[in-house]
């Protein structure tokens, strides 16, 4: 403030600005950790109501000075830091229509980290990623990111909240109810996990990481494609880098697509390792256990990136051998020779077996097939996918929800109090946690086949 009583306008403005800045805190009230994935951690938290500004309104002379708008609100959720700083994040809160009450995931970005000390290198490839990605990219069948708030070198964002998941369902079938997953709301969870592919791949999207914990589900029962962490845009075919790009990560082991294994480098048919996810997870919600449950081959020594034989021996004890007659492709492959090393495979069990002990749908099997075609080129595509005739069995896929019609009642998404991380690197502030929840019965066991055991992490891969 200036002597004798004249406010410095600048001084006024940024005391104002930084009275009302959008803080987590101030806007939400966090109600529990959910959980901590790869990049960040993920709580459950409900909208405040918006503070009465306590601060007297800036002069007209002071807001002429300053040329702030009167219309447009100031955008308060982009931090001050230049490397942040930038308009692509600058999300206007109330993207979607939200009210006071309404229930939010909010995932926090881990910070980087030097030994023990917290860096600060700017927003990380997939954070960005997500953010752009999430922030351009609307659909009913992908997760709604509300807003983005940039504090205290940390990013924070806002997606509307889902009760639960695949991986719970399916959790809850082998573990609780022990009974499979109703036909019919099998049948509309993976149209409308195929309807959110479809919308992705329309927009050259690929997501990259599908298994059944990022594929979410409301409490009205609609399927929302969560994690864009990992998405990328593939409409420039051969971009430098080749299929991974600079990144180095994909799917999760059990969900890859064998010409991934086999070292395929480029864009040429890639959004058809997104539809072999899909024939994964379909088997996945049949089977309630993953169907090609590969142990992973770590890195060697040299930090070469070896190739996945377990993976590979898995898929052909459950499809055969491969066959070059049906995917002539494949002896071009950089994995070929390393396949073949391989020797025989174990004695094949052949998917029908395996699909006939579960359903008698002869249609269910033809497009489970057409999922796990070998010859990416052949693979169905989610178009092709979504008008298979299996959707208009039993009664089709027109009900809004997945559950409609089913007495099962799945258990909401577990939210503790331990944020049991280091409390720097990804608490929110305890004293701002609210009173515990009732915990309910869902239970997310840390590692083996349904939960986060070493294969659903993402992993380094050529
Ligand atoms: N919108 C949401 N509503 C409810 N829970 C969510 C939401 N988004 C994420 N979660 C929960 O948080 C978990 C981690 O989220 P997400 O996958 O986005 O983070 P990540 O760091 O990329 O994790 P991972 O490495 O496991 O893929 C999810 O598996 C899910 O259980």
């Amino acid at each position: 403030m200036a002597s004798g009583g004249i406010v410095d306008p600048m001084l006024a403005y940024r005391a104002k600005r930084d009275r009302e800045r959008r803080t987590v805190l101030k806007a939400y009230k966090i109600l529990g950790f959910i959980s901590s994935g790869t990049y960040g951690r993920v709580y459950k938290a409900i909208l405040l109501p918006p503070p009465k500004s306590s601060a007297p309104a800036l002069s007209t002379t002071t807001r002429a000075a300053l040329s702030i708008p009167r219309t447009k609100p100031i955008p308060n959720t982009v931090a001050d830091d230049d490397a942040l700083n930038n308009p692509e994040l600058c999300m206007r809160p109330g993207d979607l229509p939200a009210r006071e009450g309404d229930v939010f995931a909010i995932k926090k970005f881990k910070p980087d980290k030097e030994g023990d000390v917290l860096t600060y290198a700017g927003i990380s490839q997939s954070g960005a990623r997500e953010i752009m990605l999430n922030r351009e990219l609307h659909h009913r069948n992908l997760v709604a990111l509300r807003e983005v708030i940039l504090e205290d070198k940390a990013i924070y964002m806002v997606f509307e909240y889902a009760e639960h998941d695949f991986l719970q369902i399916i959790h809850h079938h082998s573990q609780t109810v022990r009974t499979p997953i109703p036909q019919t709301t099998l049948r509309r969870l993976l149209h409308q996990l195929l309807m959110g592919v479809h919308f992705l791949h329309s927009n050259f999207v690929l997501h990259r990481d599908l298994k059944p914990a990022n594929i979410l589900v409301t409490s009205q029962g609609v399927v929302k494609i969560g994690d864009l962490g990992l998405a990328r845009l593939w409409h420039k075919p051969l971009a430098a880098g080749g299929l991974f790009g600079g990144d180095k990560v994909v799917v999760t082991i059990w969900y890859r697509a064998p010409e991934l294994i086999l070292g395929a480098k480029h864009y040429t048919a890639a959004v058809d390792l997104d539809l072999w996810a899909i024939g994964c997870i379909y088997a996945e919600l049949m089977s309630l256990r993953p169907i090609f449950k590969g142990d992973e081959a770590k890195l060697d020594t040299k930090k070469s990136l070896p190739f996945q034989r377990d993976q590979m021996t898995k898929i052909c004890e459950v499809l055969g051998p491969i066959k070059p007659e049906q995917w002539p492709g494949v002896v071009h492959m950089p994995e070929w020779k390393s396949y073949q090393l391989c020797g025989h495979m174990p004695t094949p069990h052949p998917l029908p077996n395996w699909y006939h002990s579960r359903s008698n749908s002869s249609l269910g099997y033809d497009l489970l097939c057409r999922l796990f075609e070998w010859d990416p080129a052949k693979r169905l595509t989610a178009r092709e996918a979504l008008s298979h005739g299996w959707f208009h069995e039993e009664g089709g896929v027109k009900a809004k929800s997945v559950f409609e019609g089913s007495s099962i009642t799945y258990p909401t998404r577990r939210v503790t109090h331990e944020d049991n991380g280091d409390a720097k690197m990804g608490s929110l502030p305890p004293s701002l946690a609210a009173p515990r929840l009732p915990s309910s019965s869902n239970f997310r066991p840390a590692s083996g086949p349904l939960g986060g055991g070493p294969n659903t992490k993402r992993t380094k891969l050529r």
